[in-house]
Order: structure tokens, then sequence, then C-alpha cells
């Protein structure tokens, strides 16, 4: 079973991957001595689908009560993160306890700060049930909610204790969902592992492979760059921001189109205009441009929006990115494929981006 290690000192913790995992849980969580109450937080149909799976496992050894929040993008918010605070003091959870989130980002990134802000701070437990949670959202405690005025502003940097990735629930992920998870492969391969970029390309049918043969390889692989990157720089003070990647852009149409763009697909259209800045930089040679395009059709992914987008409105949504320094937008940017560099752009730039997507 290929584990990934996420070196964080005191806070070190692993990503485990691999088919069953969720009935080996109670285990797991054992091994890691927690003791006391668990509260699932999940969704009606997340839950519909593994949740009693889940659930009869760990009540071999722990208490279990269940959140069901709704389900969606516009569930990730500060409203929804005050019933679950609630429910936890309702149910007098203490600081033992356990949060284990089973879900995609959403749920992930919503029961994460929960954990974080309930006593100060009660032990987190990943239970990534889409592709995209499973390489990207549940390993490196970024955890937050959104509001109206854009993405993950309010949260905290939480790890969990554990990551548990259980490849079997990836069977019923739609088609669509599956697609969002290789954005962000995409987006590793742009920034840090070329090769990846070599590998999905080849594939005949990328969705249909992975289910079937190289999905815990892969979805180990991603971990190991991300685990490398956040242990290098865990709240985001200089190198993490690589993560980011296709993201400035990519948050902002996610805001404006009420995320009806979903996240993996914000990021693929974000990676395509800050490939785009970097073509006009002179960093990468025009062909990266068609080339990229073409590898996101193969994917599934869209290469446009297919409507016209507003650079003013969008500009201005950007400027809560957390990028943003000394009042000045900044963007992760490719100097060569691989070699990503954060540095400050200009609206003039980030227009003409626009205008490609
Ligand atoms: N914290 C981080 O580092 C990080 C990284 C990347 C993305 N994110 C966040 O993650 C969120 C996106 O996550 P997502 O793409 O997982 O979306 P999501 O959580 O909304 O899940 C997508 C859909 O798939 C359904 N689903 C989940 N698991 C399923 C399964 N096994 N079978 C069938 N259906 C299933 C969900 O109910 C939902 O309808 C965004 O809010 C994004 O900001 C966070
Ligand atoms: O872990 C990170 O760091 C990332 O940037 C990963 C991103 O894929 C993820 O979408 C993250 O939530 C974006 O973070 P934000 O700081 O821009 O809200
Ligand atoms: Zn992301």
């Amino acid at each position: 079973m290929p584990d990934v290690k996420v070196k964080l000192a005191q806070r070190s913790y692993t990503v485990r991957i691999g088919a069953g995992l969720l009935d080996k849980s109670c285990q797991l969580l054992s091994d890691l001595d927690l003791h006391g109450k668990i509260l699932i937080v999940s969704n009606k149909k997340i839950f519909g689908l593994y949740g009693k799976q889940l659930q009869a496992n760990l009540e071999k050894h722990y208490s279990t009560q269940v959140y069901l929040i709704g389900d969606g993008e516009k569930y990730k918010s500060f409203g929804v993160l005050q019933k679950v605070l609630r429910f936890l003091i309702q149910n007098k959870f203490e600081r033992s306890d356990t949060i284990a989130a089973l879900g995609g980002g959403v749920v992930g990134d919503l029961a994460g700060f929960a954990a974080a802000v309930y006593l100060r701070g009660i032990n987190f437990v990943q239970l990534p049930t889409t592709l995209l949670a499973q390489v990207d959202s549940s390993v490196g405690g970024k955890t937050a909610v959104n509001d109206s005025l854009g993405k993950n502003l309010i949260g905290a940097f939480y790890q969990p204790r554990l990551v548990i990735a259980d490849t079997k629930t990836l069977r019923s992920l739609p088609a669509r969902e599956l697609r969002c998870g290789l954005g962000e492969i995409v987006k590793y391969g742009l920034i840090d592992t070329p090769r990846l970029l070599t590998a999905l390309g080849q594939k005949a049918d990328i969705t249909a492979n992975l289910l079937a043969q190289c999905c815990a390889d892969l979805l180990a692989q991603c971990c190991r760059i991300k685990a490398k990157i956040v242990s290098a720089d865990e709240r985001e003070n200089d190198r993490r921001a690589i993560l980011n990647f296709g993201h400035t852009i990519g948050h902002a149409l996610e805001t404006i189109s009420h995320y009806r763009i979903s996240h993996g697909e914000a990021v693929a259209l974000g990676a395509l205009g800050a490939a785009h800045i970097s073509i006009m930089r002179g960093y990468l040679p025009w062909q990266t441009l068609d080339k990229l395009q073409k590898l996101f059709t193969k994917l599934g992914l869209p290469t446009h929006t297919g409507r016209r987008l507003d650079p003013d409105q969008i500009y201005r949504v950007m400027q809560s990115d957390k990028k943003v320094a000394d009042s000045r937008l900044r963007m992760v940017l490719l100097k060569a494929i691989g070699k990503p560099i954060v540095c400050p752009v200009e609206y003039a730039e980030i227009a003409r981006a626009l205008a490609i997507i």
C-alpha cells in the first residue's frame, strides 16, 4: 500500500491510500491512540453511499454521531460552520474527541475548520471520497469556508491526524467529478513533475484507466508532491504558493459563476490563463498553449468558459486573493514546465489572458 508521510515535526501524519481502507478505519484510528467520540461530518449523498459502512466499522471501538451538511460549494459557508459547531457544543464533544470528514473537498474544508476552532482545536481525520480530495484537499491542512466576496477567505491551517483515502469510493464518482480531480493532477505536472503530463496524455481513456489500474500509484505520486511542498512551507510563507497555480483566476471564476464552474474546472481554466501570461512574457513557447488545450480536451476539462469575461469584475474579485502583497496582485507563472515562480501581474496581462478562456 503506497503510504505517504507529511513531515511536520510533532504534527506529522500519514496519508493511507488503498482499496477497502474504510473497513480498516477503526484500526487505523486506534493505532493513533485516539480515544473518545467521533463526529462523522458528511453529506446525504456520500453518507448514503459509504456512511453506514464507515460507522459500522468505527463502532467496533468508538461511539459515533453524524452531522450531514448540504451537497455543494454553497454549503461551505460560515452559517453551516456555525451549525456544526453548535451541534458539537450541544452534544458535549470534548477536546479529546474527533471529527472525521467523509466526503470531497467541501466536506473536508468545512469539517477541518470546525475541528480547528472548536474548543481551539480537536482531533481531525480526513476520509476523502473524490479524486480531487484524495490528490489534494485532504492533504496539507488548509481548511476554510467561503464568503460571498470570495473563496476560502475565512479559515485556518489545521493538519489532520490521518488521511484515509479508500480508492474504492472513486468507483461511484460521476465522470465530471473525476475530471475535476484531473485538473489538480495537471497542476502538479505543470508545477513539479512534467512526466505526469506525458503520462496523462498517453492514456487512451484516463478515467477508466485510473479506476482500473494506476489509481493508488497516481494518487500517491500526487500526495508525495504536495507533502514535499507542505513540509517545506506549511503556512505558505513562500514556496507553498506554487500549489496555487491556476487558482488566482480559477477562484475568481468560481466566485463570479456562483460555483456553476466547479473548482477543478476553474483551476484548469485558470491554468490556461496563467500559461498565457507566461507565454506573453516569453517564459514559455507559444506551442505550450495549444498543447495544454489539447491535453485538457482529451481529459474532458474545459478550455473556454463559454462566455465573455468582464476583466474589471474578475480583477476586482482577484484583489481578495491571499497572494496579494503590498496591495499588488501576484500569480504563479511558469518559467518553464515544472519551474513555477510567483510574481506580480498587471491588469493588462490578466485582461489578455481572460480573452482566451
Ligand atoms: N484544502 C485544500 O487544500 C483544497 C485543495 C483543493 C480543493 N479544495 C476545495 O475542495 C472543494 C472541491 O472539492 P471536490 O471537487 O471534492 O468537490 P465536492 O466536495 O463538492 O464533491 C463533488 C461532488 O461529488 C460528490 N461525491 C463525493 N464523493 C463521492 C463519491 N465517492 N461518489 C459519488 N459522489 C461523490 C459530492 O457529494 C459532490 O456532489 C472546493 O471547495 C475547493 O476549494 C481545497
Ligand atoms: O494546499 C494548497 O496550498 C493549495 O493551494 C491547494 C489548492 O488546490 C486549494 O484549492 C487551496 O484550497 C487553495 O487555497 P487558497 O489559499 O488559495 O484558498
Ligand atoms: Zn485547488
